[in-house]
């Protein structure tokens, strides 16, 4: 990747906690670049620090030592630029999916009213069609994720953080919500690091995946996956995707003879 196309930058990035039992390294001297309009997944073991790497992209947190650039900017602690769909999707049951949605909007500061408008006009689109005044309990789980979506994505920030949106969802709603995702990406194209468990999940959505080490963690293996769009359950029984499958596994669990 040139310099040039290069829109977000992460450098030698280190954190550590410090507790009861001393300090836990968590981030190892993480590095990658994102391309603009590039979708990149995140796999890695459990506990590895994908969540901690998120909360440093979100501007939650500020890492001990390295930096992030987007779009030429550093991101600090308090100074969030990036869209967070974090693990859970945090509807609130008090608001209607529309309150919700617009919620982003809202803690950004947009009037309620321009923050509805704006977050309704996407609800056609994601499926939510008629279910404004809802509220979250009486949606399906797919259902929520794509309203707790609508309010990620309504902020038009310029990179979204994506903590394993399908990860609550039962395996056929998944493999539905997985489909639909490539569709809307594909047409809004928005610059996108999703965080998942599933290498088929990765393999279906992403433009790169990047396979982290055990924790202190870092990129082990970062593996570009150039099957053409939109790809189908076609695609994923062909040799080229189980070659990437292997692969992708292979770095992850490297003990396990592939
Ligand atoms: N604020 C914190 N204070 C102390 N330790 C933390 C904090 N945040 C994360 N950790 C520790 O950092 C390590 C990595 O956690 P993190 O949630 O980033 O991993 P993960 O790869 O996202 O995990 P999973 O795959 O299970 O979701 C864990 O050991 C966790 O206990």
């Amino acid at each position: 990747m040139t310099p040039s196309t290069e829109f977000l930058t992460a450098r030698g990035l280190h954190k550590s906690f410090s507790g009861d039992h001393g300090t836990r390294a968590v981030l190892g001297g993480v590095d990658f670049h994102v391309a603009r309009g590039e979708f990149v997944a995140i796999v890695g073991p459990s506990g590895c620090g994908k969540s901690t790497l998120f909360t440093l992209l979100a501007g939650l947190d500020d890492a001990d030592s390295g930096e992030i650039v987007l779009g030429g900017e550093r991101i600090t602690a308090g100074v969030p630029r990036c869209a967070y769909m974090p693990q859970n999707d945090l509807l609130f049951p008090w608001r209607s999916v529309l309150e919700n949605a617009s919620l982003g909007l809202e803690v950004q500061g947009v009037p309620r009213a321009r923050a509805r408008e704006r977050a309704g006009t996407l609800f056609a689109e994601f499926g939510l069609d008629g279910f404004e005044d809802a509220r979250p309990s009486q949606l399906s789980g797919g259902m929520r994720q794509r309203a707790a979506l609508v309010r990620t994505v309504v902020q038009e920030r310029p990179l979204l953080l994506l903590d394993e949106p399908l990860g609550a969802l039962d395996s056929l709603t998944r493999t539905d919500m997985q489909y639909w995702l490539q569709d809307v990406w594909s047409r809004f194209r928005w610059t996108a690091l999703m965080i998942t468990h599933d290498v088929r999940e990765a393999l279906l959505l992403a433009d790169r995946v990047l396979v982290l080490a055990p924790r202190p963690t870092r990129v082990a293996r970062e593996i570009r996956v150039d099957l053409p769009r939109p790809r189908t359950l076609d695609t994923t029984a062909t040799d080229e995707f189980t070659a990437l499958e292997r692969e992708v596994l292979a770095a992850l669990v490297p003990t396990v003879s592939t």
